[in-house]
């Protein structure tokens, strides 16, 4: 059992900081090692769920966004179904490029298209003075959030690492390989270290934004990390995801930090170690009591069972389920897939997923 950092308690006089210190994801975010495990999903708020697909009927993606009555029903929907220990804010991470000024649209069976940051001219033409006032509906969505919660139930920000979301803006969109990003690197190393830069300012700022507003986590999504070979990795995932961390520590130092470096194979523990982050999520190929060998045990782990398994259902469900759970037993673990919700998934088996976690 690993000691709650005493440094990490909430600060007595904030009415919500102080409920917070009883609800269990902020607990095991905080080096507190619960059983069961706290549990939330990646992607739990999504075209699974019957009544997000109505929803989905009524509006585009961007409009559910940036719409605060929307991402707040939508954060809230498997809330209520199922009652998992975090609500993760409806949002996305291209909502940051789309605040800087470039152009975004979700085109269905294409997934986002983005008008492509290649050259000086482009970088130029986002304004990184726009984001603040652009998120203020996200801000506006998780302050109405909070208020609608149940007490235990931990609210949840995020934003993409300043690499994945760089992938999304140089690309245009999404890519197999992402080489369009990875030519950049090379070739125009200065012009890709200022959007690096750039987003690590903004993402920052952004944070302080959804923290100030009620998030009491914050996760950083970093899909793409894996695609980098140990130098490109310690310089655009670890040093920006560390820049991240020291600079919410500085402003908000009770608010835990969870980094998923996905793919990142062996350079997961050294993420965990250099970037300081509170918590490390699992990808699906991550054998979690391997990780937990390779990462100090002030870091807590989070994840990671196969969205397929969870897509599949029935006895392997449960049997997966359990093996996770019980090889972290003892350590400070959040339970929660390797990667998002499938969108076929049927509901039931998110039903029988958090009712095996539980089952103690
Ligand atoms: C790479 C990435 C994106 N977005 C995100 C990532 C990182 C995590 C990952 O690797 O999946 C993160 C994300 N996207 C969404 C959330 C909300 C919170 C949650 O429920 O987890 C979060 C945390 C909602 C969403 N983001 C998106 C949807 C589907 C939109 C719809 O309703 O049609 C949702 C629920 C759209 C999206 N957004 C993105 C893509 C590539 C797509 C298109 C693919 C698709 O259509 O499923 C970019």
């Amino acid at each position: 059992m690993t000691v709650q950092n005493s440094s990490r308690q909430p600060a007595p006089h904030d009415p919500h900081t102080r409920m917070s210190a009883s609800k269990p994801l902020l607990r095991a975010l905080n080096g507190e090692a619960l059983w069961p495990p706290p549990l939330w999903l990646m992607r739990q708020a999504g075209r699974y769920l019957p009544e997000f697909r109505e929803m989905r009927a009524r509006a585009d993606f961007l409009t559910r966004c940036l719409a605060p009555d929307m991402a707040v029903e939508l954060t809230l929907q498997p809330i209520r179904r199922y009652g998992m220990d975090g609500a993760i804010l409806f949002s996305d991470i291209l909502i940051l490029p789309w605040a800087l000024g470039q152009s975004l649209e979700f085109i269905e069976g294409r997934g986002p298209v983005l008008e492509p940051v290649r050259s000086e001219a482009d970088l130029e033409r986002l304004d990184e003075s726009r984001v603040m006032e652009a998120v203020a509906p996200v801000r506006e969505a998780l302050r109405r959030l909070r208020y609608e919660l149940p007490e235990a139930t931990t609210l949840l920000g995020f934003a993409g690492s300043p690499f994945t979301v760089s992938c999304y803006m140089v690309e245009g969109g999404g890519s197999r390989d992402f080489a369009q990003t990875r030519r950049m690197m090379l070739q125009a190393p200065e012009l890709y270290g200022r959007l690096i830069n750039m987003l690590t300012r903004a993402t920052i700022e952004m944070l302080r934004g959804q923290i100030e507003a009620g998030a009491e986590a914050v996760m950083l999504f970093d899909s793409w990390s894996g695609i980098l070979p140990p130098e490109a990795f310690r310089r655009y995932v670890i040093a920006p995801t560390h820049q991240i961390r020291e600079a919410l520590k500085h402003s908000h130092p009770h608010i835990p930090v969870i980094g998923f470096p996905r793919l990142s194979g062996v350079m997961a523990p050294e993420y965990a170690s250099r970037t300081k982050v509170n918590a490390l999520a699992l990808d699906t190929v991550s054998e979690p009591a391997t990780m937990a060998s390779m990462v100090p045990d002030t870091v807590t782990l989070q994840g990671n069972l196969d969205p397929m398994v969870l897509f599949n259902g029935g006895p392997e469900l449960v049997r997966q389920a359990r093996r996770i759970r019980d090889s972290l037993r003892g350590r400070a673990h959040v339970f929660n897939l390797g990667h998002g919700v499938m969108q076929h998934t049927p509901p039931e088996n998110v039903a029988l997923l958090v009712e095996t976690v539980r089952d103690v």
